[in-house]
């Protein structure tokens, strides 16, 4: 199943669940606009570089169009469709006054030097730098992008706009960022797993995690969880994976990936190498993908053994797998509540922006621990009351807003 038709039935199960009516589901459920560019610049070898940028602006009831730009060979105009409108459904489920938008260009970072990739970004920016804006369209890193090419972003949008450093968010911290960005998407699912184990009574000191995706989510979610006394036993990138079942030191994990050549976890002699394949599988409390979209198929959620799915990435969890899962009694934190920790601080950054003023990042964590419990128990209690999973209730939440903004702005 793609990412479109994926995130379509989850937003139409939900749907369902509400009564929601055809005309009204179909104005939810569609992209508002849908931009392809093409990207034309020189590579260092002197060959022609040929790529396409993509930015889907989804739905914009609530606010500006808000969601981050991925940089990775699969990046097409699908899965930037089912990306956006996940960010809509987020950006309502976590409270904050955005709509959704997603984008990216379809190239591998890791094979191109800096001086290609700035090209390829300035011309990206060249080519939609009407279309976004401080109150228009927010974009902000993803998969395969980080602060740097966020800074080339807003440098390359004043060229045509002037200082406008709330174009974007996911900066450098010392150059118009947030503190504490960069591990807001690890913090926030801490923060989710934290206040469901809470429900159960439980706390994180011995609770085994194994992660898939070591990068900014996987390994900040790693980072955070570990501090709470979890357990890390199995770690898996885009070149290996890796066990320990007493534990992976995360500390020298951390200086292994620094200076090996492709930057992963592939190899550390602190744990064995596993088949990747494996990963999803192994005995574990909590399974968190924080890699790619629809990782979790129906065969593969009939062999899980977590009890819990943290989901850091967005769309890891194909609708049929969800009600395996379900059936199953295993819980799933969902994307749109779970992983919406950044884009929470995203905003808090744009605020900063806006009010040219720098927070401290006491405050920063203080904010986003309280608007994150606040959201997951807002969905809990809404799972509760019906009976349903805590997908179910993420998606009624987000709906009943977006439906009601629209609503009161006669937008429909
Ligand atoms: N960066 C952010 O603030 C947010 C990211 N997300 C989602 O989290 C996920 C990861 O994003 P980031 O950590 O930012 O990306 P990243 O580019 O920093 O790291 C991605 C990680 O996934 C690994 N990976 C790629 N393909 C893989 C495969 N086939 N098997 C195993 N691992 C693989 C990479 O090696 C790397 O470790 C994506 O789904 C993204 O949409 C969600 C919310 C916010
Ligand atoms: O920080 C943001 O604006 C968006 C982050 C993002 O792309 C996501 O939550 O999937």
């Amino acid at each position: 199943m793609n990412a479109i038709e994926s995130a379509s039935l989850h937003f139409r199960r939900a749907a369902d669940s509400l009564g929601l009516t055809a005309d009204r589901r179909a104005m939810l459920e569609n992209p508002s606009r849908q931009i392809q560019v093409e990207i034309v610049v020189p590579m260092d070898d002197g060959t022609i570089g040929n790529f396409v940028g993509y930015r889907v602006q989804h739905n914009e009831a609530r606010g500006p169009f808000k969601g981050g730009l991925r940089f990775h060979p699969q990046v097409d105009l699908g899965e930037a469709n089912a990306l956006a409108a996940l960010m809509t459904w987020k950006t309502a489920v976590i409270g904050v006054p955005y709509g959704g938008a997603k984008g990216g260009i379809n190239c591998d970072p890791t094979r191109l030097s800096v001086r290609e990739l700035e090209k390829i970004v300035r011309v990206f920016i060249q080519k939609i730098h009407e279309v976004i804006g401080p109150n228009t369209d927010i974009p902000a890193p993803d998969m395969g992008s980080s602060a740097r090419e966020m800074a080339w972003i807003m440098t390359e949008y004043s060229k045509f706009h002037g200082f406008q450093p709330a174009v974007v968010t996911g900066k450098p911290v010392d150059f118009h960022g947030s503190e504490g960005r960069r591990e807001a998407t690890g913090f926030g699912l801490y923060l989710n797993v934290r206040e469901l184990l809470r429900t159960q009574n439980r706390e994180l000191d011995g609770v085994s995690f194994v992660i898939q995706g070591y990068g900014n989510v996987g390994s900040h979610l790693a980072k955070f969880v570990a501090e709470a006394g979890a357990k890390i036993v199995a770690i898996a990138d885009a070149r290996g994976a890796i066990a320990n079942p007493d534990g992976i030191d995360l500390a020298a994990l951390d200086r292994y990936v620094a200076q090996s050549p492709g930057r992963s976890v592939a190899g550390f002699p602190g744990a064995q190498a596993i088949d990747p394949q494996d990963v999803l599988t192994l005995p574990c409390d909590v399974l968190a993908p924080c890699a790619l979209g629809g990782v979790i198929t129906p065969e593969v959620a009939e062999r899980i053994q977590a009890s819990i799915v943290l989901e850091g990435a967005n769309g890891p969890t194909e609708p049929d797998a969800d009600t395996i899962l379900d059936q199953r009694g295993i819980v799933t934190l969902p994307d749109i509540l779970a992983n919406a920790g950044g884009v929470l601080v995203s905003y808090y950054e744009w605020v900063q922006n806006i009010q040219h003023f720098h927070w401290p990042l006491e405050r920063i964590r203080h904010e986003q621990e309280r608007q994150t419990v606040k959201a997951f128990k807002e969905v809990y209690a809404e799972a509760q009351a019906h009976r349903i999973s805590l997908r179910r209730a993420a998606f009624r939440i987000a709906i009943r807003k977006v439906d009601a903004a629209t609503e009161h702005g006669g937008l429909y």
